[in-house]
């Protein structure tokens, strides 16, 4: 079962991802982070490797693209906040890049 992070998990798994250009939301719920590539191509190919993860963890981004940018925002919508899910899909997707 999917569980929100707890204070001692944030601690740990949040820091990297702040450096990495993530921010969390004021409410502690999410996690965002705008994408910039060379071009649409470019962009859309991100979305498309990153879906596949996405759907292989059945853990899926609320995301907008336009153009050569893709912002992304994480949540668990069965916690309602950050899970440790959350976490994971945004250390991948920096990894996608
Ligand atoms: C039934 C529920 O929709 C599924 O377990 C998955 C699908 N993808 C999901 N994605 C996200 N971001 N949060 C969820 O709670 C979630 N739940």
């Amino acid at each position: 079962m999917t569980e929100r992070l707890s204070d001692t998990a944030r601690g740990t798994l949040l820091p990297p991802l702040l450096e990495a250009g993530w921010t969390v939301s004021d409410d502690g719920k999410t996690l965002s982070k705008t994408f910039e590539f060379e071009d649409f191509p470019n962009a859309f190919g991100f979305m498309t490797r990153a879906a596949i993860y996405a759907e292989k963890w059945d853990h899926h981004p609320d995301w907008t693209n336009t153009w050569n940018k893709v912002a992304v925002t994480l949540t668990t919508h069965d916690v309602g906040g950050l899970s440790a899910l959350d976490a994971k899909l945004a250390r991948k997707m920096d990894q996608l890049i």
